[in-house]
């Protein structure tokens, strides 16, 4: 029997976090728009790294605030933007040359299914405004603009007949077509915001086109939710959750509600005891930056980490692909998302579809230590850095069918004591540095 959602809170807060979205772990953001045509900001830090103030917001590494960067008239980007387009020329430009004309959203969906996603968040309309969905709301939309094409509708299909969740990422309070003073600090996020109930109402219908359009599994809201419109929330979300049964949301609604909490790089913060999930670039941005190339991203090892770190705390990992504007995605990013693809094949099964352990992860001087649990079977995950770490003891573990390698090229041998089991992995040859183990009742 359907739950029915009544459009009050009250009844929003019954909802509870879908089974899909706590076993999938592992996600895909899509950053792409306008912002992706001049593919430019200055690498400076990482999210929380400095204040939210004019240090962060005059040097923004995330290139989808491009209109932002050059908007506040001075810094990098104001700098670049002047020196490769002209000071008077406009943002809105972008909407015509934006053309997608290498997009293949199929070749996009098998790249994330060989990566080992459960889901896709796109981004259909970021703080510019500018939607990649046929909105009845605005023609400043990729069907109206640039690619002329429904993105939204066509990634949808292409990502569903690879079996993966499509969910929509939505830019509520901040959209500069209603409002551009420029971003200084954090608190002009809303300060700045329009104050309008029209904008708060074009939130509103636009949340609805999407929700009604694409029944997306996830509906990600961006940084906040127009005051105006902070009433009409319950009724929003409650048709929401009756139209899409298994659907989503996160933490950014003002504080008022979420599914699930969020992390931003260093920004915010997370406990094992309800679910979470950590979204960041490969890079320092969101959008595609120029300036970012294969030097300058996550390494490998440190997307595996990564993963292993966030789901062994509770959380899903929802990491960002920035493609170029011609729709091709850049080649170090697809590099890193088939290699963890192909650690995920191995591995997968003390990831997807595992719940957090009772044991604390530990880190140590020769040895990381990740744990997940599943049923009552233990995984142990080691982050073997330079050389093979001494013994590893697994404190309290019992092990009564013994100790599994998940991969075959990595050599272990056990023993099980008393006080628990001790494990020493001989040799490492699975090309990676995190090696999975699996402990049938290991607890
Ligand atoms: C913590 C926060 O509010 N971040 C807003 C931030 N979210 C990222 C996923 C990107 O879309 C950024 O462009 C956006 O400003």
């Amino acid at each position: 029997m359907k739950k029915h959602y009544s459009g009050t809170w009250d009844s929003v807060r019954t909802h509870e976090v879908p089974d899909w979205y706590e076993d999938c772990k592992f996600g895909i953001f899509i950053h792409w728009g306008l912002y992706s045509v001049p593919a430019y900001a200055p690498r400076t830090w990482e999210l929380g790294e400095v204040p939210g103030d004019e240090t962060w917001f005059c040097n923004n590494p995330y290139a989808e605030w491009y209109y932002n960067s050059v908007n506040v008239g001075q810094g990098p980007s104001y700098e670049h933007h002047k020196k490769v387009y002209g000071e008077d020329f406009a943002y809105e430009n972008f909407a015509d040359m934006w053309k997608a004309e290498k997009w293949d959203p199929d070749e996009w969906a098998e790249l994330f299914k060989e990566a080992g996603a459960g889901y896709v968040v796109l981004v259909t309309k970021h703080h510019d405004g500018f939607c990649l969905f046929p909105s009845e709301y605005t023609d400043y939309n990729s069907v109206k603009r640039g690619p002329k094409r429904d993105i939204t509708g066509e990634l949808t299909r292409a990502v569903r007949n690879q079996g993966m969740r499509m969910g929509t990422y939505y830019s509520g309070i901040i959209d500069w077509r209603f409002a551009n003073d420029p971003i200084y600090r954090e608190e002009d996020n809303f300060d700045n915001a329009c104050p309008t109930a029209a904008y708060a109402d074009y939130a509103y219908m636009q949340s609805k086109e999407l929700i009604d359009r694409y029944e997306p599994s996830v509906f990600w809201n961006d940084i906040g939710w127009p005051r105006q419109g902070v009433n009409a929330l319950p009724g929003l979300l409650s048709h929401y959750y009756n139209t899409v049964e298994e659907g989503v949301v996160n933490d950014r609604f003002n504080g008022l509600y979420h599914d699930y909490t969020t992390k931003e790089y260093k920004y915010g913060e997370s406990t094992r005891d309800e679910k979470w999930e950590m979204c960041r670039g490969m890079g320092l941005s969101f959008g595609y930056n120029a300036e970012e190339g294969d030097d300058k991203i996550i390494s490998v090892p440190e997307f595996i980490r990564l993963l292993v770190e966030t789901v062994s705390n509770n959380g899903n990992l929802l990491i960002n692909i920035g493609p170029k504007a011609d729709g091709t995605i850049p080649q170090e990013q697809v590099k890193r998302l088939k290699q963890i693809g192909k650690w995920l094949k191995v591995n997968g099964e003390g990831i997807y579809g595992t719940r957090c352990s009772k044991r604390e992860n530990e880190l140590r001087e020769d040895v990381d230590l990740f744990y997940t649990r599943k049923e009552d079977d233990l995984f142990v995950f080691a982050d073997v850095k330079e050389k093979l770490p001494q013994e590893i003891f697994i404190k309290g573990a019992k092990a009564p069918e013994g100790v599994i390698a998940l991969d075959e090229n990595v050599e272990l041998t056990y023993r099980t004591e008393q006080e628990g089991v001790y494990l020493n992995i001989l040799k490492n040859e699975s090309g990676f540095r995190m090696a999975g183990v699996r402990i049938p009742g290991g607890e």
